[in-house]
Formats: C-alpha cells, structure tokens, sequence
C-alpha cells in the first residue's frame, strides 16, 4: 500500500508540531521516521493512523483519501513502545485479541495466530501469560498480534526501546526479517539514529515543525542537507566548527583569518566565512607535521576496543577524531591533524543558515 501525505499540519492548542508535511511512502517500503524527542514523529504517525486529526492536509492510502476515516476503516496495524498486551490473557489469546476487528472464520484464525507464532519463533511459548515472559519476548507478541492482521501497512512506534542493547539488535535483525519475508509497507519511528541507519530503506529526518531531510542512510550520511541532519546522523557526530577563508585559498579554523594557523584547501573555495563539517573518521593524525594539517591539542582519549577516539582542540575549537584501532596517546600532547584532501570529506554550510552549500563552492562549480 503507497501512502502520500499532502500538506499535513498539526497544532494544540499551545503548540505547532508539524508544518506543511509533504511525503510518499512506496508500496513494500521499510520507511523510518527520526528526529529529536517532541520533533512529533509519534504525533505524525498517530495522523497516518487515525488517532489523531490533522489542522489541515490530507492523507491518501493507494490514492483513496483517508483523512477523516478512523483507524479501524484503515486497514492497519500497530506496534507500541509498550507492547499493549493483556496481562489476563495468554500469548496465543493476544494474539488472536488483534484479529477481533477482522471477519474470519474460526479456523482461520487460529491458522493465523499460529503463523505470526512461527514468524517470530514463540510457538512454545503460547499458552504463557504475559507476565513469564521477557521484555523481548513481549514485544515479539505485540509484532505477532501486528502480523497475523496481515495488513498492508504496520506502523511502529519505538517497539524496541524498553529493551536492553543485546535484545534490541537481535529484534531489530528480526523486523528486518519479517519485512523482507512479508514485504509490508512499514513506517517505522525512532530517535535512535542507528536504528534508522540500519532499517530503513529510506530515513525522514524531522525536527522544528518541518522534513529536515529525506533520502536513503547513506544519502543523508554522505549529503546531509544541514547542519541538523549532518549532527544527528552518524557518531560521534560530526565535527562541524567555523571557518575563515581568505583570497590565497587558504583556511582557519575560526571566525577571524589567524595567519599563523592558515592550511591549503585542497580544491578552489572563495573567501569567506563558512561551517565546516568533517566526520571524526576522516579527520585522523598525521604520522609527522605534514604541510595540510591542523595543529591540535589532545584532551580526552576514549579506548573503545575496535576503535579509539581523540578529542582534541584546535585554535580554540574541540574537534573529535575516530581511528579504527587502538591508539596510544597521551592527554596533553600535540597532534598533527591532516585535513581531508578530498572533497567529499568536506561538508560546508552557510554560517548563517547551516544550509549544506552544494552548488559552485563545495563541488567546484560542477
Ligand atoms: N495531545 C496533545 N496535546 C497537546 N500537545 C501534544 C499532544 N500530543 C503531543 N503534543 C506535543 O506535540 C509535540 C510532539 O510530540 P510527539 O509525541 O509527536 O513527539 P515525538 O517526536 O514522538 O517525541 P518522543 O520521541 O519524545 O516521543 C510535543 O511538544 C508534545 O508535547
């Protein structure tokens, strides 16, 4: 099922919480929802379900317009943060519970409950009551109850975010799963970046009433629209600091030229002042003082295992740097950053408006 939302707006009474939202969701698509807490992705996808109206805008499902039908005429399903399931029932009985709005014969329900049973491998588990259960293993019931409906559209809302990091990558590998097996419509919300990163087939980034960004992870990774997107995808985030550029190509770091700290930039940039954005693993130590390198000073070194991160400052600015191994450096001492000499390492914004400045300046008048 395709779902197109037109020019959707929501206000309370207090508040604006989503401007002028224009999106087409493709039949089979995992489509994920991201964005800081109160950004209104729960309040989006409650819109797309029924639950709440819209201030204006409509929303179409398959090109049929939905806008004022409730949730029951829209042939959907969802899953909670909460899981939602009754403490008094067993986990088989929760199950066929999602089925009570559906004109199935008896039979055929139980065929379906033991289906979405199998589908999320809790067959031996169906005569236990909710509360003998795990929180993984809840929240594999409320997915159940969700599937047997088989409706071309589920909607989830933060399913996974009362698990602990082990259950919640083993269930987000499931949904995987169970999208590629059933190929569903999805819409999917979450704040946690590396859940959409991983899930999605596309991300919409909201935030301040409006899409920040909608694009493949890789596309808002590699090409992120502004500084919002930029920060919010990837850890840790981007390094994104001020810098002067003057009339010889050369940059600072900082608002004003400082001589003594001037690089090359490696490709052709007119003066100015801009924000420069480097993701920590393009921004590594140089093995001796090379001619492309910002001077820092190390402050804090994090020994993750796999990788080690240095936090560093330059000029007055802090920057953060990933290498891919161990690394042994002491608080303190003096680093040689090299700055990226190729062009796709270099994310420049407006200073003013954070806006990514795409054409003629960061492509090279491409
Ligand atoms: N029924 C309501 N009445 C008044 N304000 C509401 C109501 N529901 C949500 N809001 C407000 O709308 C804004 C967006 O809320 P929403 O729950 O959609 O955000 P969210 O992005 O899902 O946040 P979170 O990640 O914290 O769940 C918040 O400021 C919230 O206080």
């Amino acid at each position: 099922m395709s779902i197109r939302l037109t020019n959707v707006s929501k206000g309370f009474e207090h508040t604006q919480v989503l401007s002028d939202i224009s999106v087409t969701i493709a039949p089979g698509e995992f489509f994920v929802m991201v964005g800081p807490s109160g950004s209104g992705k729960s309040t989006l996808l409650r819109i797309i379900a029924g639950l709440t109206s819209v201030t204006a805008g409509q929303i179409y499902f398959d090109e049929r317009e939905v806008t004022a039908l409730p949730p029951k005429e829209r042939n959907l399903s969802m899953v909670f943060q909460n899981y939602a399931l009754l403490p008094f029932m067993n986990v088989a009985q929760n199950v066929r519970f999602g089925l009570d709005n559906q004109q199935l014969s008896a039979n055929e329900k139980n065929k379906r409950v033991d289906w979405a049973l199998d589908l999320v491998h809790l067959s031996g588990l169906r005569d236990r009551k909710p509360k003998a259960l795990s929180g993984g293993q809840q929240q594999r019931v409320s997915l159940a109850r969700a599937l047997a409906a088989k409706t071309p559209l589920v909607l989830m809302d933060e399913p996974l975010s009362n698990l602990d990091a082990q259950l919640r990558a083993e269930m987000r590998a499931e949904i995987i799963r169970l999208h590629r097996e059933i190929g569903m419509t999805l819409i999917y919300v979450t704040h946690d970046q590396v859940e959409a990163m991983t899930m999605g087939d596309r991300i919409l980034v909201l935030d301040a009433e409006q899409i920040q960004q909608l694009g493949t992870p890789l596309e808002l990774y590699n090409h992120p629209a502004n500084e919002f997107v930029a920060k919010f995808i990837g850890t840790p985030e981007m390094n994104i600091v001020p810098i002067t550029v003057n009339e010889h190509n050369q940059f600072s770091l900082g608002t004003e030229f400082a001589a003594q700290q001037a690089v090359p930039v490696p490709f052709a940039l007119p003066a100015g002042h801009y924000h420069l954005g480097i993701r920590p693993e393009q921004l590594v130590p140089l093995a001796a003082a090379g001619t492309a390198a910002l001077p820092a000073t190390v402050a804090d070194v994090q020994q993750l295992g796999n990788d080690t991160l240095i936090f560093s400052d330059c000029n007055g600015q802090q920057l953060v740097s990933r290498i891919p191994q161990q690394f042994e450096v002491a608080v303190g001492s003096r680093l040689q950053l090299a700055v990226p000499p190729q062009k796709g390492a270099w994310h420049l914004f407006d200073a003013q408006t954070g806006a990514a400045i795409k054409e003629g300046v960061a492509d090279g008048g491409r």
